[in-house]
């Protein structure tokens, strides 16, 4: 279960945070809001100059104002100068590229957080996976965040929460503590593998829902999707070590419903692109973002085949993308093979997987809202 952090430890004072798209924009505006002093990398110099001197990044957060202890650099050094924490938020395809840069930056007691949702296309490696691989720091001084966080919503200060995780608890709160304001609370949990995998799931099935959102079907439709799509990720990431009930924590259930409900999402706005009939590679055109969603098909896809989870609501994700099933025959009614009626597979459904039932699953998450997420 997730935890609220109380007991602050000393708050860092530098941190880095790398990629100033609309979430690395708006997570170092949530850093510097809580009061550290934060230097934001950019990869072009105009932007970071447009940071600086008016305080705004147009190109990715039109109309908000960042506040006056966030700078930006072009200079990646510079950004991570005596950083205690640095921030990942590029997209996932471009990681690995981008980590041997970073190499020389790092202190011996630097934190990285990532703040990605895919995973690596062709290994299947989670983005904590692919730092590890990638930088000379232990596993304990690797964390992860994620939760119901759609930028522009936080950019205008609108309250939300998240799940900082890492095999550490102590450089979980450490995190935590650095990601918490008036309007952003984190809570810690030390199930890296399920906050990620509940970060990397929950965008393929808002393609799902963005899909017949653009083919015109209604509530029912996008409720039975959700709802089968919950225990699809659940049943997945169980697989693959998480616990169950980080799904139906924040970095599950919560950051479902939000890139599900939301047309601000971009994994949502690709689905429907699709369910409106365009193509992939007119749909990846359309996209001046990332939609994650769209490179996490395949290598997900892959990882379930390794273990027998069955995802038939990603399987019908992957082909649309192809183009070898009609958007409009998205449906839940045909995620099965089998003409015989089946019995409903819900989070306890007998497979020994899932925890509980989705009423569990659902009553836990609220418990933990409710009680602030756990252990304080
Ligand atoms: N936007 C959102 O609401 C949220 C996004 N995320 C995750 O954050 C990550 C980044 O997403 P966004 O900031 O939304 O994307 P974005 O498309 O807004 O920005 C991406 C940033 O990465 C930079 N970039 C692109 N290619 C690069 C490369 N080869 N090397 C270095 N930098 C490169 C771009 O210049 C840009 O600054 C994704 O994994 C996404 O899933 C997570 C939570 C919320
Ligand atoms: O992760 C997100 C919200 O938590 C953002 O979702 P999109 O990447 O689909 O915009």
């Amino acid at each position: 279960m997730a935890k609220a952090v109380k007991a602050p430890v000393a708050r860092p004072r530098r941190i880095a945070v790398l990629g100033a798209g609309s979430w690395g924009t708006t997570f170092a505006k949530i850093l510097a809001d809580g009061g550290s002093d934060v230097v934001l990398w950019a990869r072009r110099p105009e932007l970071a100059r447009e940071i600086n001197e008016v305080k705004r990044n147009s190109d990715y957060l039109e109309g908000i104002n960042l506040p006056r202890n966030l700078r930006a650099t072009s200079r990646l050094g510079e950004a991570m100068r005596d950083a205690e924490q640095v921030f990942v938020s590029i997209p996932s395809q471009t990681l690995r590229s981008n980590l041997e840069a970073m190499i020389p930056f790092l202190g011996p007691e630097t934190v990285v957080v990532s703040l990605m949702k895919g995973v690596e296309k062709g290994t299947g490696l989670r983005m904590s996976e692919v730092i590890a691989q990638g930088l000379p720091i232990e596993q304990d001084r690797i964390a992860v965040a994620s939760g119901p966080n759609l930028a522009l919503e936080i950019a205008r200060e609108q309250p939300t929460a998240a799940v900082v995780s890492s095999s550490s608890l102590e450089t979980a709160q450490a995190v935590a503590i650095s990601a918490t304001n008036r309007y952003f609370r984190s809570f810690v949990n030390t199930d890296v593998i399920g906050t990620e995998f509940g970060g990397v799931l929950k965008n393929l099935i808002a393609v799902a829902i963005g899909i017949v959102d653009g083919v015109g079907y209604g509530e029912n439709t996008k409720a039975s999707i959700i709802t089968r799509g919950l225990v699809e990720m659940t049943d997945f990431a169980v697989a693959y070590g998480a616990k169950a009930e980080t799904l139906s924590g924040l970095a599950g259930l919560g950051d479902l419903i939000a890139t599900c409900e939301s047309s601000l999402s971009r994994n949502n706005t690709a689905g429907r692109l699709l369910g409106q009939g365009y193509g992939f590679h007119d749909v990846v055109k359309q996209m001046n973002q990332t939609a994650e969603g769209l490179a996490s098909v395949a290598p997900i896809l892959t990882l379930a085949e390794a273990r027998g989870v069955e995802m038939p609501i990603v399987r019908q994700v992957s082909q649309v993308l192809a183009g070898t099933l009609d958007p409009k025959d998205i449906a839940p009614h045909l995620t099965t093979d089998s003409d015989e009626p089946q019995g409903e597979r819900t989070l306890d459904d007998g497979q020994g997987r899932g925890r509980a039932s989705l009423w569990g699953s659902l009553k836990r998450a609220f418990d933990q809202l409710r009680d602030g997420g756990g252990r304080p």
